[in-house]
């Protein structure tokens, strides 16, 4: 499954829309339901409002009506693995449980595999409000 998340994150890729960075990221994220949802990077004239490929791939997820996940790759052409940005580590981090494989790579083939947890240690979640709900 880690060789075919990372396929599918290479196709992902193909459909983002770059005109701005010229950047293109792709992911893939496998639902608890045992679907594969693939994610772009999407820009906007508006730069801050452009969305990273990892975040498409989640919100895809939870707008089917899946919010637990197995696996997510990552594929950018980067020289090293690439590695996700901060909003998306804290999105991450809402869906995925810390010890959730997460599969970096690049175009030439390098793997960095990692967790949730590694990626954003001690991650400010729900449990550290619980009781301001209460
Ligand atoms: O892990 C990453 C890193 C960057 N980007 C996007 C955001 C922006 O569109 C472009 C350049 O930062 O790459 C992603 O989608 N995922
Ligand atoms: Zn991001």
């Amino acid at each position: 499954m880690k060789e075919k998340l990372i396929e599918e994150s290479l196709k992902a890729r193909e459909f983002a829309y770059v005109p701005y960075s010229n950047f293109a990221v792709g992911a893939a994220l496998l639902g608890k339901d045992g679907k594969i949802y693939r994610g772009c990077n999407i820009e906007n004239s508006s730069y801050g409002l452009s969305n990273c490929a990892e975040r498409t791939a989640i919100f895809k997820a939870v707008s089917e009506g899946v919010q637990n996940m197995q696996a997510l790759a990552i594929t950018g052409d980067t020289d090293s693995p690439i590695s996700p940005c901060g909003a998306c580590r804290q999105v991450i981090a809402e869906f995925c449980d810390s010890t959730m494989p997460v599969y970096l790579t690049n175009l030439k083939g390098d793997l960095q595999e990692t967790t949730v947890g590694a990626l954003l240690p001690g991650a400010f979640s729900k449990e550290d409000f619980a009781d301001a709900r209460k």
